[in-house]
C-alpha cells in the first residue's frame, strides 16, 4: 500500500493547449492517504476518468507528478503500479467458476495454493458468494457477476490501491443499496486504499470517509460527507450535494452587512478580507424557517416528501427551497422566511467569503 500524491498535475488532450479551457484537469494537487476510503464526485465531463487514468497509468499527464509513497511514477506502467480496478461492466472469464475468476489475480502472481484458498474464501464470505464458489461464472446474474468483480479487485492483499470506476451502473436499483453498504463494510475489513468513482452523490457519500468534489476539471472540495454538506467550499458543492441543493441567491455588500433582496442577512460569520466579485448567500433549505417577521416570499409549491415538506417560495423573481417539519403553508400563502445565521454563507465567484466565528466568542444563536 501507498500514499498516493498527485502534484502540480494538469492534462490536456490537445497538443497544444491554448488556455484553461483546453484542460480537462487543471492544476490538481491531491494526497490520498494509505487506506482512505475516498470517492471521486463529479458530473459527467468533470475529468473523473482522465483523472482515473492518471493514477492507473493508461494515460500520462501533460504536467506534473504522480508520486507513491514519495517514488515518481509519473511515466510508471499499469502493471508497475500495482493497482487493482473495478470498472462499470463486471470483467470476468465466463467459462471459469466463481473460485477460479477469484482465484485469478493471486494465480497470476504465483501465490502458493493454500493462501489462494483461504484469500478466495475469505473475499467469498465477504461478499456472500460462497455458495456460488463452483457454479460457472456464465449462469451468475449481473448483480452478482459484478460481485464477483469486485472480489477480484479485493481478492489481493499487495494492491496500493483499489479503484472502483461507478462499479454499480448494472447493479439493480433495489440491490444498490445493500451493495454500497457491503463495499463499505468491505473497506473497514481489508483496510486498504479505495477510490470510488461516481456521478452519484449517495454513493460517495455512504461509502466515502473523504469526498473529492469535481467540476469543469478542477477538485472544488475535498471533505467529510458531514463538511460537504455543513459547509460547501464552493456553490457547485452546495447545489450538487443535497435534495434539494443548497440555495444560492444574489447578495449585495451594504455598510458590512449583506442583504439579499433588500433584506439584511446575519452570516455565519465576518466575510473574509478582500472580498468582491459576483456575491451569493448560501442557505440550505434544512434552515430555512418560516416566522412572523423575516423575508416576505410567495408560497409556490407544496411538496409533501414523507418525514419533511419541501416548499418552495418566490422572492421576487428569486427561488428559495425551505424543508420544513410542521405544518406546512400552503400554495399562494405569504410567508416570513428566516435563515438560520450560523449555517448562512456568503460566497464570491462561486467560492466560500466568509469565515466562522470561533465558538467561545459565539453568541446566542440563531433567529430560525
Ligand atoms: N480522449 C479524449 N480526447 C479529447 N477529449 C477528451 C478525451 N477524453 C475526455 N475528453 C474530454 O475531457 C473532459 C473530461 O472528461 P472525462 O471523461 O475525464 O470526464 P468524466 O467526469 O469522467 O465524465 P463521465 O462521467 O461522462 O465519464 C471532457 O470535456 C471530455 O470531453
Amino acid at each position: 500500500m501507498a500514499k498516493i500524491t498527485l502534484k502540480n498535475l494538469r492534462h490536456s488532450y490537445y497538443t497544444n493547449p491554448k488556455g484553461p479551457q483546453d484542460f480537462a484537469l487543471k492544476e490538481v494537487d491531491l494526497d490520498w492517504q494509505d487506506g482512505g476510503a475516498y470517492a471521486l464526485l463529479g458530473p459527467s465531463g468533470c475529468g473523473k476518468s482522465t483523472l482515473l487514468n492518471i493514477i492507473s497509468g493508461l494515460l500520462v499527464p501533460s504536467e506534473g507528478q504522480i508520486l507513491f509513497d514519495g517514488n515518481d511514477m509519473t511515466t510508471a506502467t499499469p502493471d508497475q503500479r500495482n493497482i487493482a480496478q473495478v470498472f462499470q461492466f463486471p470483467v470476468i472469464y465466463d467459462t471459469m467458476t466463481v473460485r477460479e475468476n477469484l482465484a485469478f489475480p493471486l494465480k497470476n502472481r504465483g501465490v502458493d495454493p493454500a493462501t489462494i484458498d483461504q484469500r478466495v474464501y475469505e473475499i467469498a464470505e465477504m461478499l456472500e458468494v460462497t455458495d456460488m464458489l463452483d457454479r460457472r461464472a456464465a449462469g451468475l446474474s449481473p448483480d452478482n457477476k459484478q460481485k464477483i468483480s469486485m472480489g477480484r479487485g479485493l481478492v489481493r492483499d499487495d494492491v496500493n490501491v483499489v479503484m472502483f470506476d461507478e462499479p454499480l451502473t448494472v447493479i439493480d436499483p433495489h440491490l444498490k443499496w445493500k451493495l454500497r453498504t457491503k463495499l463499505k463494510e468491505l473497506h473497514q475489513r481489508v483496510g486498504r486504499t479505495m477510490i470510488y468513482v461516481t456521478h452519484d452523490q449517495t454513493e460517495a457519500l455512504t461509502f466515502a470517509d473523504q469526498v473529492v468534489v469535481m467540476e469543469l476539471g478542477e477538485v472544488v472540495q475535498v471533505g467529510t460527507p458531514v463538511e460537504l454538506f455543513e459547509r460547501p467550499a464552493h456553490t457547485f458543492v452546495g447545489h450538487f450535494i443535497g435534495s434539494p441543493g443548497m440555495n444560492v441567491l444574489p447578495a449585495e455588500i451594504k455598510n458590512g452587512v449583506a442583504h439579499f433582496y433588500g433584506h439584511p442577512v446575519e452570516l455565519e460569520g465576518p466575510i473574509k478580507e478582500g472580498t468582491s466579485g459576483k456575491l451569493e448567500v448560501g442557505i440550505r433549505p434544512e434552515f430555512v424557517g418560516l416566522g412572523d417577521t423575516g423575508i416576505e416570499a410567495h408560497v409556490r409549491k407544496v411538496s409533501d416528501i414523507g418525514k419533511h415538506t419541501v416548499v418552495d417560495v418566490e422572492v421576487g423573481e428569486h427561488r428559495v427551497s425551505a424543508i420544513l417539519n410542521g405544518a406546512p403553508p400552503a400554495k399562494g400563502d405569504i410567508v416570513h422566511l428566516q435563515f438560520k445565521p450560523s449555517q448562512t454563507r456568503l460566497y464570491a465567484d462561486g467560492w466560500l467569503a466568509t469565515d466562522v466565528v470561533p465558538e467561545s466568542t459565539a453568541t446566542g444563536e440563531d433567529a430560525a
